[in-house]
């Protein structure tokens, strides 16, 4: 299965038909990966034993992929994966798909299942890792395993990475595989990872759904607060403790959102490009920006979701005080973790923390932070958005809306900025709502068809990719 004499060989369209064992064999895989606990702690503490049986999963259940000659594989970071591609064109600049193997913990608490059982109830497979992230992954890899099978020959080079500890940073794993790939020379056309889906219900009056491809994704910064105090007898406390004190900054940080920033970003682009499927009068509303900002902005605020896409958030995530019941605290310490929008940087973030609770006794320190992502292009001349929006009509013609957006989370391909402008996060599955809520949360779950349909779009995507000219022009959807 080499490439020798393959040169530049076209190899012909393949249909996305999979048979009823095809099916079933790719569905069990999921459930598979599902069962393997992969969980990240904390940078310094993950399944390591859990990520080396990752590894020797993935080639049980791909051998093609691993046993095909002009397919390269790697480890790095001594769990992560990368996987070259070589296509019988190196002229095309290749691309990558990124995936995470990693997972957030699961408590069994609240779950209709055991969260690493990877059971199939009711036409869904459930399991912490359904949605994120390793539905992409298998999803990837199970794509080009039928496309092997299938003897088809990539014909622009492509490269699947999957990183182990993206959960908790991702610096052992995608930054070692970017890092690598830069002292090799590589430049990407295109990069595709985790980050948004086909939203379903998330904007009132807005029946239909529509794909958001993040072109963006919001910096993040952790905040730790700290107050000292003489500690001392509770029977006769000071007026104020540490506790109180911090206590009171911490709920000025909550109580004082950050600006709007809704302006000129991706955000006012995807609500103009969504305007007409308002019914009166936000249609009107939405495609008179220019005069009705003001308003729309404060929409945007009223859900917690819709908000996070405007503003900087705030989330106190940690608090601890104290050592003993009668012990006035000599410390009390807080940890703010702050969703920095793509309008601003870190050091403004930090500017108006400081400002909003404005108190000398509370220092502040800077645990870890980054900017927000650059905007990746959208334009008509934008390959990788050109092709999931071609990708996303032919896979879901009942989808007629594609918008670029930003990712509120964070995401390994941060990692890539110095191989690409072109970053998209994207997942090509359906998402309301609850399951937005059930990301990190409980009942993670993912629908056969859901699954087997995101293995079809990737099946799709490797082909559109094939091609030396730009998909069909961007048909404005007003
Ligand atoms: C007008 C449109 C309304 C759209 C509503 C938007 C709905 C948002 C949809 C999906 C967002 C899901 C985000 C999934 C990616 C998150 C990945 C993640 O959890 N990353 C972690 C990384 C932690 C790294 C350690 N520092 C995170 O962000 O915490
Ligand atoms: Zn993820
Ligand atoms: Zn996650």
């Amino acid at each position: 299965k080499g490439l020798r004499g393959k040169e530049h060989e076209r190899t012909p369209r393949i249909t996305s038909h999979f048979s009823q064992k095809e099916r079933v064999t790719m569905r069990e895989a999921l459930k598979g990966a599902i069962q393997i606990p992969t969980v990240s702690f904390s940078s310094k503490e993950l399944n390591t034993t859990a990520l080396t049986e990752f590894g020797r999963y993935i080639r049980k259940v791909f051998p093609t992929v691993f046993q095909t000659s002009f397919i390269q594989h790697e480890v790095v970071g001594e769990y992560s994966h990368l996987f070259t591609v070589q296509g019988s064109d190196p002229s095309l600049q290749p691309y990558m798909l990124l995936a995470h193997i990693d997972v957030v913990p699961a408590p069994d608490e609240g779950w209709d299942v055991p969260p690493f059982s990877g059971l199939e109830r009711d036409g869904f497979i459930y399991g912490r890792g359904t949605l994120d992230n390793k539905n992409s992954l298998m999803a990837i890899m199970q794509a080009l395993e039928l496309l092997l099978i299938r003897n088809y020959i990539p014909r622009r080079p492509f490269f699947i990475a999957l990183g182990h500890d993206e959960e908790v940073s991702g610096v052992n794993g995608a930054q070692k595989i970017s890092a690598l790939l830069q002292a090799r020379g590589v430049q990407l056309a295109f990069i595709v990872d985790e980050g948004s889906f086909i939203l379903d219900g998330f904007i009132p009056n807005l029946k239909k759904p529509f794909a958001m491809i993040s072109v963006s994704e919001k910096g993040a910064m952790n905040l730790l607060l700290q107050v000292n105090m003489t500690p001392g007898h509770s029977s006769a406390p000071p007026k104020e403790t540490s506790i109180g004190i911090l206590s009171a900054a911490v709920s000025r940080l909550e109580q004082t959102p950050m600006p709007n920033m809704f302006g000129d970003g991706p955000m006012k682009m995807a609500l103009q490009q969504l305007a007409n499927e308002f019914p009166f009068p936000a249609n009107i509303i939405l495609s008179n920006l220019w005069l009705f900002r003001p308003l729309v902005s404060r929409w945007m605020e009223r859900n917690y979701i819709t908000n996070a896409l405007v503003r900087t958030t705030t989330a106190l995530t940690m608090f601890n005080a104290g050592v003993k019941v009668n012990v006035i605290p000599p410390v009390a310490q807080a940890i703010v973790n702050l969703r920095i929008d793509p309008a601003q940087t870190v050091q403004e973030v930090l500017k108006l923390a400081k400002d909003i609770v404005a108190d000398d006794r509370v220092q502040f320190q800077v645990l870890g932070a980054f900017d927000p992502l650059p905007v990746s292009p959208s334009d008509d001349q934008a390959l990788g958005y050109q092709l999931l929006r071609q990708t996303v009509h032919s896979v879901f013609p009942e989808v007629n809306i594609v918008v670029p957006g930003i990712c509120i989370g964070n995401t390994d391909s941060r990692h890539f900025t110095n191989l690409t402008t072109g970053i998209y996060r994207f997942n090509p599955i359906y998402l309301q709502p609850q399951g937005f809520r059930s990301i990190h949360g409980i009942n993670e779950k993912i629908s056969v068809q859901a699954y087997e349909t995101q293995v079809k779009f990737i099946f799709e995507l490797i082909q559109n990719a094939d091609t030396d000219r730009m998909p069909a022009p961007h048909l404005h959807e007003l």
